[in-house]
């Protein structure tokens, strides 16, 4: 199976974000993965609504929201009404998690959880059935143009067990560091939704990048 490819716009240049977004149209990608960090649950600050919808504005693809912010409950339908199409909360800032998966689904969204590196897929033991997708943070998130964190090709294989297991619908999203070296023993282990930002918008062609990452099965 085709990995579904979804360019991290946090990689792009901002000062031509129409440019960018309509590249990534043109482009093999799937989706656009869109970075959302508060200063609190991750030390950096990235962009909110404004930017969102302006993106949106352009965007042919639907938007993966990634929520690197505390309370994300208090924000899920504006989100939505920026234009989400997946909404991803961490794990670790979810004080009533399940309750927040229902609340994303209620807006029409997939609901996503997002899992820390140091994070166990164990603890998805009893939510795992009410979650579209599961995101493992492969680098501590807050940053693009990280080094990937080899221990994610474990924690892929032990998610897949247990998204079998339970007999749930899950994709397995990886985020962080993610290029053409590690792309092909990422989907061997089970992954489905490869993000990639500075790898590709780094790239001297991003539209052919995208399509060789696409073309790996
Ligand atoms: O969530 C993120 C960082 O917290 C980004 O999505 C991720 O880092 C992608 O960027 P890169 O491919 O450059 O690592
Ligand atoms: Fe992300």
């Amino acid at each position: 199976m085709k990995p579904i490819i979804a360019p991290s716009v946090l990689a792009s240049d901002f000062a031509n974000l129409q440019s960018e977004v309509e590249m990534l149209n043109k482009s093999q990608a799937d989706w656009l993965h869109i970075d959302i960090m508060d200063g609190r649950f991750v030390p950096n600050i990235s962009f909110g609504f404004p930017v969102m919808e302006a993106i949106k504005r352009h965007a042919q693809k639907p938007m993966d929201v990634h929520l690197m912010i505390v309370e994300p409950e208090l924000y899920i339908e504006q989100f939505r009404a920026a234009g989400a199409d997946t909404i991803t909360v961490h794990f670790e800032a979810c004080t009533h998690l399940h309750r927040t998966l229902q609340q994303i689904k209620a807006t029409g969204a997939k609901a996503g959880i997002a899992l820390n590196p140091h994070t166990s897929v164990n603890l998805l033991e009893d939510v795992i059935a009410d979650a579209d997708m599961v995101c493992l943070m492969s680098v501590n998130p807050g940053f693009g143009g990280q080094k990937f964190i080899q221990n994610t090709y474990r924690k892929t294989e032990a998610l897949k067990n247990l998204i079998i297991q339970q007999n749930s619908q899950a994709l397995i999203e990886i985020d962080g560091g993610v290029n053409q070296q590690n792309a092909q023993a990422l989907l061997e282990k089970g992954a489905d939704v490869l993000v990639a930002g500075s790898f590709v918008f780094s790239a001297a062609d991003p539209i052919q990048t995208i399509a060789d990452l696409k073309s790996i099965s």
